[in-house]
């Protein structure tokens, strides 16, 4: 009997979908002008734009894959409210990602092994500010702990918009795959973020150039297009829903994604409860090797102990 496309391939297809709905809402917001800012914690924002998005994208995931389990990072009453207009609920599946041909190993998933993380606006500092070139909507699909399949959205690339994704085993599109400079090392590493401790970090590194911008989906992205070796944040802060897209994407690229001891992070449901990326987060370009990059990473780390 013939069979209609692999779970995996509907999530991706709706993530897609879904994404390009979020970033009509971002872009609304941005132009309305009242972004409704909200202090959740010590340099943690939440605006409308999160907030509305994040609606948005649940709400249609839990319409079509009612099973699914899903995780997004805004927690509040407002975020939560699943009574949506009923054109924020998307049906669409894109039709390039539903002709893909899924990965032998992803055939046969089932609602009940997939985890969706979804950070509704990441960069949301820098959309404060204006910044509007690092934001993105990531939307990672994970099965049983690992990240498979996700979306980059950037709501505001060429003022329309454009969905990078990434099915792992599979291949990755919306944007040209770059490799990174061979005549000196860029990292890239957080804008917002930022204290003595990384700075110290990164300077052990002995890179050539150092990028500081906001967003973990936009950090990966200077990495898929070619503009840095590596993402480095040597400190706790980000969270699940910052990395599974990114991650997945990057990981069809060929790159990877760990914490600073070379482990990765599991996407279970299970870290709904505990979803903090604890050791950092240490990304590599498809071309530069992960694993002589984190024993760097261990030497420079030794060095900094016995200096201290
Ligand atoms: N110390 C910290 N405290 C709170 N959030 C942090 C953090 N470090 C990183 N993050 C989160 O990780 C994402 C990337 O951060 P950065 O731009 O500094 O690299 C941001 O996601 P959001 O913008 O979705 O909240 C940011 O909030
Ligand atoms: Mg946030
Ligand atoms: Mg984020
Ligand atoms: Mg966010």
């Amino acid at each position: 009997m013939a069979q209609g496309p692999a779970l995996v391939c509907r999530l991706l297809a709706s993530s897609v979908s879904v994404a390009h709905k979020a970033g009509n809402i971002i872009r609304d917001v941005m132009q309305k002008g009242d972004l409704g800012i909200i202090e959740k914690g010590e340099n943690d924002l939440q605006t409308e734009a999160d907030r509305s998005a994040q609606r948005c994208i649940v709400a249609s995931f839990k319409n079509l894959y009612p099973n699914v389990n899903i995780v997004a990072e805004e927690v509040d009453k407002i975020s939560q409210n699943l009574d949506v207009p009923a054109d924020w609920l998307i049906t669409d599946l894109d039709p390039k990602i539903l002709d893909l041909e899924c990965p032998k190993s992803l055939l046969n998933v089932t609602e009940d092994q997939v985890t969706i993380w979804v950070d509704p606006l990441d960069g949301t500092s820098e959309f404060t500010k204006g910044l509007i070139d690092h934001v993105t909507i990531l939307i990672g699909v994970c099965v049983n702990d690992e990240a498979v399949a996700g979306v980059i959205y950037q709501p505001f690339w060429q003022n329309r918009g454009r969905a990078l994704w990434g099915l792992v085993g599979s291949g990755v599109g919306g944007f040209e795959l770059k490799e990174p400079p061979q005549t000196k090392k860029v990292y890239v590493t957080t804008r917002s973020h930022y204290d003595k401790a990384i700075e110290k970090f990164i300077d052990g590194l002995k890179p050539c150039e150092v990028i500081r911008v906001g967003g973990a989906g936009n950090k990966v992205l200077y990495i898929l297009e070619g503009k840095a070796h590596a993402y480095v944040y040597p400190s706790a802060g980000c969270k699940r829903w910052d990395t599974a897209a990114p991650e997945a994407v990057l990981r069809a690229a060929g790159g990877e994604l760990t914490d600073v001891h070379g482990n990765k992070y599991s996407y279970s449901k299970e870290n709904e409860k505990d979803p903090l990326n604890k050791y950092g987060v240490f990304a590599t370009a498809p071309s530069y090797n992960h694993t002589e990059f984190m024993k760097l990473i261990s030497d420079i780390q030794s060095k900094n102990v016995k200096n201290d």
